[in-house]
């Protein structure tokens, strides 16, 4: 099924007033609920957009509404064995942290208390339900990411390192945080004090826009185990509010704020990256450019996801609300597998003694798959419906028996752990011996003379020797994997002293990488600005980097270009304004704009004051202007494409990748033509050249120095161009499509390019 979208518009704010509201929530073809945003067009306030979502709440609903509508029947599917997903998507400021945490009193508490409440519940009610036979136990994890980087909230800040959590890919589309605590959590009461606990260590702020703003995207994790007799089946409840993206025009952030703001706006743009690359089919998602994205796993996981778009109702936010609504839009049609964990059986691991009788080892796990089943194809159906009303098609594949025949005919249906429980409680309980044979295997496969068979139909396919060497290399493996969780977060103890020279020496790494690391975003986040032609922006973000590159001469010409400029347009502003003459507005941002400008009652603005929405979407309405005499000349030119190619401006992350197909004219799928052309150049390099290549386009100069005979300054350099191709007209937003164009780079040269592939090829991953 697909990801369910629901949306949520908040009530006014103090400052806010009523007639600026412009948002609102209609019925759809169903009357009993809502499902339609509306929301003028921005550049003729006649027309309006509608999207459709499969919910929609207004400034009125309350958040045991939206809980009891829209979460609660997932708790359902969690206990049947389906991870659930949960997440806040929304600009800063529109009420993410609200729904998804909520206040302290009853009424006011978000999703997540409900949901736990809800799991303690029919936790309560299953062992209830089966007099005990069942038990269920619930553990938590709890983490956020940070400027990309993830720490454990149940750990306080002053035990992280500034390296952050490890994550590494955990299969079924699945990736896992290394080294995170878990904590068991048996009622309510003590889920609210660790989860109000953690939350302090959660990295907040004030903005202009929010006075506790999320500088993170905070992830809850509860993995609740259900054990009856010896299955085990584990589901996975996971709530993330993410952090907002933000217009820095509109926030004014400096310094770390801008940090952390460039690292959230980034995170954000790649998701609605990947998010644009499902819905167009292609062959590379980029998940893994940031941590955020490949904790998200969207539309790669399992299970049921729920999305929440929270939105603010007035008018200031009128584009970031439409970059939202076209993000969401395209969300809604992301389709998941929607499939459950397989259950674990503990026991059948068996030893036979000198005598001939077996020994069983009880606390042995044992995989038994369910069968395979083909995905249920279905768009915006309805959570509470999918076991309940759609029946389950007819089982396609055998690959292995769940149970003896005999087992099944008493219930068709065995894929789910109900008719599970129901076959357990209606036969005698399996013995240890029993359970060798339910690890079946399709018929072509099968022994027929193996001496543990039990029934005709399900005969086992491996033999018991084979069956405890699989148990015994899984026994390994997990021993393994938990070996390497230990080392990674309590890791041999060495003495004071070897540990505080340790210390020491990583802080003068880490400063130094990290002061550079600041300066080269403070320079990244200058050019976005001045590519968006928000000069008075642009020039603060390179007075920031200033102290991190003493001595250069290039940018401080920059910069006083740069002031001679706005200096001029301001000037030329005045001049228009004593002369009563209504000029279109500049193609600068709002930003250079004196405050009481940016006040300036709309009727007496050009109907166009909303350009510098479309501007960066409709390549033709660039400012022109925005580079030309403030010379950005490209380190390193490549020769690629004609001219004709279309300069791609950057902007916040929803407006950029919002093409904003419901509204915008067709020329703006030009935007995304130069992405669509990297990413066949892209399928078309040898292995090899495609590692080499992602890792260069990351920008990334942690990952880039890796590469064979690059080292930092290297690397560095490298993104530098690559930061200044992001200017360039003829190249794919600083993209390089082959390794001729990264030989051309300047300090590269063919050399260095061969060694790097062969440095990658004796890796062995290619060959
Ligand atoms: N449904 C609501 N009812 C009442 N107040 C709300 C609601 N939604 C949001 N608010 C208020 O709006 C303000 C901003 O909300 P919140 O902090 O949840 O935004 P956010 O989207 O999480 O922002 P950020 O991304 O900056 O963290 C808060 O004061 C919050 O109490």
């Amino acid at each position: 099924m697909s990801v369910r979208v629901i949306a949520r518009i908040r009530p006014l704010l103090k400052a806010e007033i009523e007639r600026d509201v412009i948002v609102e929530a209609v019925e759809g073809e169903a009357k009993d609920k809502k499902s339609l945003v509306r929301i003028p067009n921005p550049k003729k306030e006649s027309e309006a957009f509608t999207f459709q979502f499969s919910g929609v709440y207004d400034q009125e609903a309350t958040q045991a509404q939206v809980f009891d509508d829209e979460i609660a029947p997932t708790v359902k599917h969690l206990f049947k064995g389906y991870d659930v997903t949960l997440f806040a998507y929304g600009v800063t400021g529109t009420g993410k942290t609200h729904t998804m945490r909520g206040g302290k009193s009853l009424a006011e508490r978000g999703v997540i208390p409900r949901l736990l409440s809800s799991i303690y519940r029919r936790a309560r009610k299953v062992e209830k339900d089966t007099s005990g036979v069942s038990q269920v136990e619930a553990v938590m994890s709890y983490y956020e990411i940070y400027n990309d980087r993830v720490f454990d909230l149940f750990e306080p800040p002053e035990k992280r390192t500034s390296a952050g959590l490890p994550i590494r890919d955990a299969g079924n589309g699945k990736t896992q945080v290394v080294g995170l605590t878990e904590r068991p959590c048996t009622s309510l009461k003590e889920f609210e004090q660790l989860y109000d606990e953690a939350n302090v260590n959660r990295s907040t702020s004030a903005t202009k826009l929010n006075a506790h703003s999320s500088r993170s995207h905070a992830i809850l994790c509860v993995k609740i185990t259900q054990t009856t007799g010896d299955e085990i089946r584990t589901s996975t409840a996971s709530a993330i509010d993410l952090a907002g993206s933000e217009d820095n025009r509109r926030t004014d952030n400096m310094g770390n704020r801008m940090v952390e703001s460039a690292s959230i706006n980034k995170s954000l743009f790649v998701l609605a990256q990947c998010v644009e690359a499902i819905s167009k089919k292609q062959a590379r998602i980029p998940y893994r450019e940031s941590k955020m994205t490949r904790i998200l796993s969207l539309g790669q996981n399992n299970g049921y996801t729920v999305m929440i778009l929270n939105l603010a109702p007035v008018r200031s936010y009128h584009l970031d609300t439409l970059s939202s609504l076209n993000f969401a839009n395209r969300t809604k049609k992301i389709e998941v597998n929607e499939i459950e964990n397989q259950p674990i059986y503990r026991a059948a691991s068996t030893k036979t003694k000198i005598d001939g009788t077996k020994d069983v080892d009880p606390g042995a796990p044992m995989l038994n798959r369910q069968p395979l089943r083909p995905k249920i194809l279905s768009q915006d159906s309805h959570l509470r419906d999918v076991t309940a009303n759609v029946p389950k098609p007819a089982k396609q594949f055998s690959v292995y028996a769940d149970k003896p025949k005999q087992a099944q005919k008493a219930a068709p249906q065995a894929n789910t752990s109900q008719t599970r429980l129901s076959v357990l409680k209606k036969s005698p309980k399996r013995t240890s011996s029993e359970a060798v044979p339910t690890l079946g295997r399709p018929n072509k496969m099968m022994r027929p003379n193996d001496a543990t068979r039990i029934t005709k139909v399900t005969e086992p396919a491996l033999s018991t020797n084979a069956i405890e060497a699989l148990i015994e290399r899984k026994v390994v493996e997990a021993l393994a994997e938990r070996a390497d969780q230990t080392n990674v977060s309590n890791g041999d103890p060495i003495s004071d002293e070897v540990q505080r020279r340790l210390d020491a020496l990583e802080k003068r790494v880490e400063g130094k990488e990290t002061e550079r690391a600041e300066g080269l975003q403070y320079l990244l986040m200058a050019k976005q600005h001045q590519v968006r032609g928000e000069e008075a922006s642009a020039l603060k973000m390179y007075q920031l980097a200033l102290p991190h590159f003493p001595g250069n001469e290039k940018l401080v010409r920059k910069m006083s270009a740069l002031q001679e400029r706005i200096a001029a347009k301001k000037a030329e502003k005045r001049r228009s304004v004593a002369g009563g003459v209504s000029l279109p507005p500049a193609p600068a941002a709002t930003d250079d704009l004196e405050p009481a400008e940016r006040a300036a009652p709309k009727l007496k603005r050009p109907k166009d004051e909303d350009a510098s929405y479309h501007e960066h979407t409709n390549p033709s309405r660039v400012p022109e202007d925005s580079d030309d005499d403030f010379q950005y000349r490209p380190r390193t030119k490549i020769r690629q494409r004609p001219a004709a190619a279309t300069k791609r401006a950057i902007t916040s992350p929803l407006l950029q990748t919002n093409s904003a197909r419901t509204f915008l004219p067709p020329q703006n799928e030009d935007s995304s033509s130069s992405e669509d052309e990297l990413a066949t150049a892209l399928s078309e390099q040898t292995p090899r050249t495609k590692h080499i290549l992602r890792i260069i386009n990351t920008k990334d100069v942690s990952q880039i120095k890796l590469l064979k005979g690059v080292g930092p300054k290297k690397a560095e350099m490298i993104v530098n161009c690559l930061c200044d191709l992001d200017e360039d007209a003829e190249a794919s937003a600083g993209q390089l499509r082959s390794l001729g164009e990264l030989e051309r780079l300047r300090g590269v040269g063919g050399k260095l390019v061969e060694g790097m592939r062969l440095g990658v090829g004796r890796l062995g991953v290619f060959d």
